[in-house]
C-alpha cells in the first residue's frame, strides 16, 4: 500500500502506539470486540472544497469588473436560466469572503479551490488595463486563505469568458492562445507568490461541446461540427502555452505547480460486445481524450479512432476536408507532458450502449453522431440534477482507468459533489451516503497505487448552478438567498466531512449531535 494503513480494533482512532494498542486489544478481550481493518488517507492530502467565480461572487458590475459570457447570457436571455434568475448576486461572496474563509476553517480545510474572474481583474479580457480593485479582491481572499495555512487552488478559467473577447469569436479565434497566455502571465505575476497550484481550464468538454455545440453553456452557440473542434484544439493550445509559460518563467521563483482539469465521469460499457466496448470507448474519447490525450498520452496527439470518425463523417458530408485534424509534429511536441498534475472532476458512472438507445448522445459532435446510447441505471440513487446519480466505486473505475492509459499521472480530484432540492432539509444523509461512497472508493484507489493527491468536494456552499440556477444545491453550506446577507448554515454533511479530515478515516458510526459548527484549535 502507498498510503498509511494501520491495524486497528473498533476503539482506535488514529495512528497506533503502543498504549493504545494494548489497552484496545484488551478491550478485545474484555468485550469480545473483533479486530478489523482500519484504512486512513495520509497526512498530507489535500482536503478542500471548490467553487468558481461565477457561480458565488457576486457584484457582476462593481467597482471595475468587466462583463463576461454569462452576464450578457442572463441579461439578454432572461428565462434561460430554469428558475428565471442570474449569478447577479449569487452567494454573495465579493463581499462575504471573510465568513467563507471562516467556514474552511471551520471544516478544517487545508486547501479550497476557487476561480479568477477573467473580467474582474482585465475587464476588457486584454491585458493592457488591470482592474486594481479586481486583483485587490483576490489578494484579499488569499491572504486570508494563506494566514489559516489554507493552500490555493487556483481555477484560471471556469467557464465566464470576458464578453469583449467573444465578440472577437472567443475560443474559436486562433489569437485565444495569445489572449489567454497574457492573462495567465498577469496571474502568475500577481497571485504567484502565494498560489502553488494553479489549474489553467475547467472541464474544456463541457466548454467547447456544451458551449459550441449543444448549446447548455453560454455562449450557447450551434457552430455546425466545426466550431467545437476549433475551440478543443485552441483550447489545449493555450493550456500549453500557460504551461510553458509557468515553467520557464515563474515555476524557478515561485516553485508551483501547474495542471488541468477535466471531467472524468466512468463511462462503462453496457456489455462487453465488442459494440459497446466500442462505443464506450468513443464516450470516453470525446468526453476526455480529446483532451487528455495530448497532453498525457505517451504518443501526444489526438485520439486515432475519434480523427477516424470526424474524417468519415465529414467526407459523407461533403466537406472537402475533415472538420478535425490532428496537431501538427511541432505543436504536438509543444503539448505532450505538459501539466503538472491532472485534475479530475468525478460525479457518476454512465452505461454506455450501440443498441440501445434510451438516450441518444451525439459523439464527438452532433454532426458525428454515433448514435452512442447511454443512461444511468435504474438502481442508482438519483440526485436533485438529471446527470448526477450515486453508482457504486465510480471514482475507483475512473482513476485505475487513467493511471493505466496516462502513465500513473498525479491526480488531484478537484470536483465531486451530490445535488440536493433547495427546500430539502439541513439533514443531508443521501448526500452523506453518497459522500462516504465515494470516499470509500478513493480508499481503494490508493490502494491500487493511483497516485491521488487531494480531493475538492463540491462545493463548499450553495451557488448558481449555470442553467440550472438556484434549484440544485451542493453546499455543505446552505445559502439563504432570500436573506440580503446571504447568510450561510452549514448541513450535516458538513459535519461528516469534518470528522473525515480530522481522522483521516471514514467512520459510518460518527453521527454529529447538532449542526453547529465551531473553529476547533490544533487544525
Ligand atoms: C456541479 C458542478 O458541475 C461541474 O460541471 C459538470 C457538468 C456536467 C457533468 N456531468 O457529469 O454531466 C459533470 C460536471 C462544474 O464544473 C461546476 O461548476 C459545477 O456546476
Amino acid at each position: 500500500m502507498t498510503y498509511a494503513s494501520i491495524k486497528t480494533v473498533n476503539c482506535l482512532h488514529g495512528p497506533v502506539d503502543m498504549k493504545s494498542l494494548v489497552l484496545c486489544l484488551l478491550a478485545v478481550a474484555c468485550h469480545g470486540s473483533t479486530v478489523k481493518q482500519q484504512r486512513r488517507f495520509p497526512d498530507d492530502f489535500l482536503f478542500g472544497a471548490a467553487t468558481s467565480a461565477y457561480q458565488i461572487e457576486g457584484a457582476w458590475n462593481e467597482d471595475g469588473k468587466g462583463e463576461n459570457i454569462w452576464d450578457r447570457l442572463v441579461h439578454t436571455n432572461p428565462t434561460v436560466i430554469q428558475d428565471l434568475t442570474t449569478g447577479d448576486v449569487a452567494a454573495d461572496s465579493y463581499h462575504n469572503y471573510k465568513r467563507d474563509v471562516e467556514m474552511m476553517r471551520e471544516l478544517g480545510l487545508n486547501a479550497y479551490r476557487f476561480s479568477i474572474s477573467w473580467a474582474r481583474i482585465l475587464p476588457t479580457g486584454m491585458a493592457n488595463e488591470i482592474n486594481p480593485a479586481g486583483v485587490a479582491y483576490y489578494n484579499n481572499l488569499i491572504n486570508e486563505m494563506v494566514k489559516y495555512n489554507i493552500t490555493p487552488m487556483v481555477t484560471l478559467y471556469h467557464w465566464d469568458l470576458p464578453q469583449k473577447l467573444q465578440d472577437l469569436g472567443g475560443l474559436i479565434n486562433p489569437l485565444f492562445t495569445e489572449w489567454y497566455e497574457d492573462y495567465a502571465r498577469v496571474v502568475f505575476e500577481n497571485f504567484g507568490d502565494r498560489v502553488k497550484l494553479f489549474i489553467t481550464f475547467n472541464e474544456p468538454s463541457q466548454i467547447c461541446f456544451e458551449g459550441f455545440e449543444y448549446m447548455n453553456k453560454a455562449p450557447l452557440l450551434n457552430t455546425f461540427g466545426v466550431g467545437v473542434y476549433l475551440c478543443a484544439k485552441h483550447l489545449v493550445l493555450a493550456h500549453a502555452r500557460a504551461y510553458h509559460l509557468y515553467n520557464t518563467e515563474f515555476k524557478p521563483t515561485q516553485g508551483g505547480q501547474c495542471g488541468i482539469t477535466i471531467s472524468v465521469n466512468w463511462f462503462e460499457a453496457d456489455t462487453d460486445s465488442a459494440e459497446d466496448l466500442m462505443a464506450a470507448e468513443l464516450m470516453r474519447q470525446s468526453q476526455w481524450g480529446i483532451y487528455a490525450d495530448p497532453i498525457f498520452s505517451a504518443e501526444g496527439g489526438l485520439p486515432r479512432e475519434l480523427l477516424d470518425r470526424v474524417a468519415e463523417k465529414s467526407a459523407q458530408q461533403g466537406f472537402p476536408r475533415t472538420r478535425l485534424s490532428d496537431f501538427n509534429e511541432e505543436e504536438k511536441a509543444f503539448i505532450k507532458g505538459a501539466a503538472d498534475f491532472f485534475g479530475v472532476n468525478h460525479y457518476t458512472t454512465v452505461k454506455v450502449s450501440a443498441t440501445e438507445h434510451k438516450q441518444v448522445y451525439s459523439v464527438p459532435s452532433m454532426l458525428d453522431d454515433v448514435n452512442v446510447g447511454f443512461y444511468w441505471p435504474e438502481e442508482n440513487p438519483k440526485s436533485a440534477s438529471p446527470w448526477l446519480s450515486m453508482a457504486p466505486n465510480s471514482i475507483y473505475h475512473a482513476l485505475t482507468h487513467l493511471k493505466e492509459k496516462y502513465n500513473n499521472p498525479k491526480i488531484y480530484i478537484t470536483e465531486n459533489g451530490w445535488a440536493t432540492y433547495r427546500n430539502s432539509s439541513l439533514i443531508d444523509n443521501d448526500r452523506i451516503t453518497y459522500y462516504r461512497a465515494a470516499w470509500e472508493s478513493m480508499l481503494n484507489t490508493l490502494d491500487a497505487g493511483v497516485n491521488l493527491k487531494g480531493y475538492m468536494v463540491w462545493s463548499l456552499l450553495d451557488n448558481m448552478e449555470w442553467l440550472e440556477g438556484y434549484i440544485p444545491c451542493l453546499g455543505l453550506y446552505q445559502v439563504d438567498y432570500q436573506d440580503p446577507a446571504r447568510t450561510r448554515v452549514a448541513r450535516k454533511s458538513a459535519l461528516v466531512y469534518k470528522h473525515l479530515i480530522k481522522n483521516r478515516y471514514i467512520d459510518y458510526e460518527y453521527e454529529p449531535g447538532n449542526l453547529t459548527m465551531t473553529i476547533d484549535d490544533g487544525f
